[in-house]
């Protein structure tokens, strides 16, 4: 499917995530969060921008229930959640498929069930022709599709990235920007991304969240008007600089 043919996201609905005065003190006395109130609902794609060590990683493991809020509610109205990380994490002997199965395999999913999960995740990243290819025969970009297939394999409702394309060169970044706009517009799931890059975070999301410096708040957030599908043009647009300089300068006032 092109990005032409992709339909429109759904309307907004109730908040898969629901995080209400969200707090986070660790056992050492670190505290990570304070007073977080973000919701996320299907057919949003949240982007969380703020500086290094501001809680960022913590928010999202609280959204995946693998952490507890130490104050507050972090409601979750869904148990399908993707996670995808900055490094893809496979497991280097299963080659391409056997790697997209694994999740399925893991929560008891029969054979002939996830075969067909794992071949249309494949299909959908765009990994179809690779599927007997072993990690190390892939390159950065087409590991983290192997990641990105080997959770949509769950059918995700809420979909959390913790910088999934940091460690990637520009090129193969934007690349697969649009191959994840694109599975958005498809797949219509509520989207958390964690990211360092300003200009992804507006190009990807209906929404910006800016977090201040550790103990990490949110600053402002700054809805994204540009339509989806998203015109990969659009980055280079008079609109697209003032709204991404407009994050920018937030980003360096809640830094100081
Ligand atoms: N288990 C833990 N125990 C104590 N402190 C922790 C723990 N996990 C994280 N922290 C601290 O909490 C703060 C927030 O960490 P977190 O990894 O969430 O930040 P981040 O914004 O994701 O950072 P980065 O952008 O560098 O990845 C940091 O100061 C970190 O050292």
């Amino acid at each position: 499917m092109t990005l032409a043919e992709s339909p429109a996201p759904p309307t907004t609905t109730a908040p898969l995530l629901d995080f209400r005065n969200v707090e986070m003190t660790f056992p050492n006395g670190t505290v990570a969060l304070r007073g977080v109130d973000l919701s996320v609902s299907r057919g949003e794609f949240v982007s969380v921008v703020g500086p290094s060590g501001c809680g960022k990683s913590t928010l999202l493991r609280i959204a995946s229930g693998l952490e507890s809020a130490s104050d507050g509610t972090a409601e979750l109205r869904t148990d399908r959640i993707g996670y995808v990380f900055q490094d893809a994490t496979l497991l280097p002997w299963r080659n391409v498929n056997a790697n997209v199965q694994l999740l399925a395999e893991l929560g008891g999913v029969p054979r002939a069930e996830r075969a067909a999960k794992a071949e249309k995740a494949i299909e959908l990243v765009g990994l179809k022709g690779f599927e007997k290819h072993l990690p190390k025969q892939l390159s950065g970009g087409m590991r983290m599709r192997t990641s990105l297939a080997r959770s949509l394999t769950l059918d995700p409702e809420l979909f959390l990235f913790d910088e999934p394309f940091g460690a990637l060169d520009e090129i193969t970044r934007e690349r697969l920007n649009d191959e994840l706009l694109r599975l958005f517009a498809e797949q219509q799931f509520a989207g958390l991304f964690i990211t360092h890059s300003v200009s992804e975070a507006v190009y990807l999301s209906t929404k910006v969240v800016v977090m201040s410096g550790r103990p990490g708040s949110i600053v402002t957030t700054f809805d994204v008007p540009f339509p989806m599908p998203r015109d990969p043009d659009i980055r280079f647009t008079p609109e697209f600089a003032d709204l991404v300089g407009r994050v920018s300068h937030s980003l360096r006032e809640g830094h100081n």
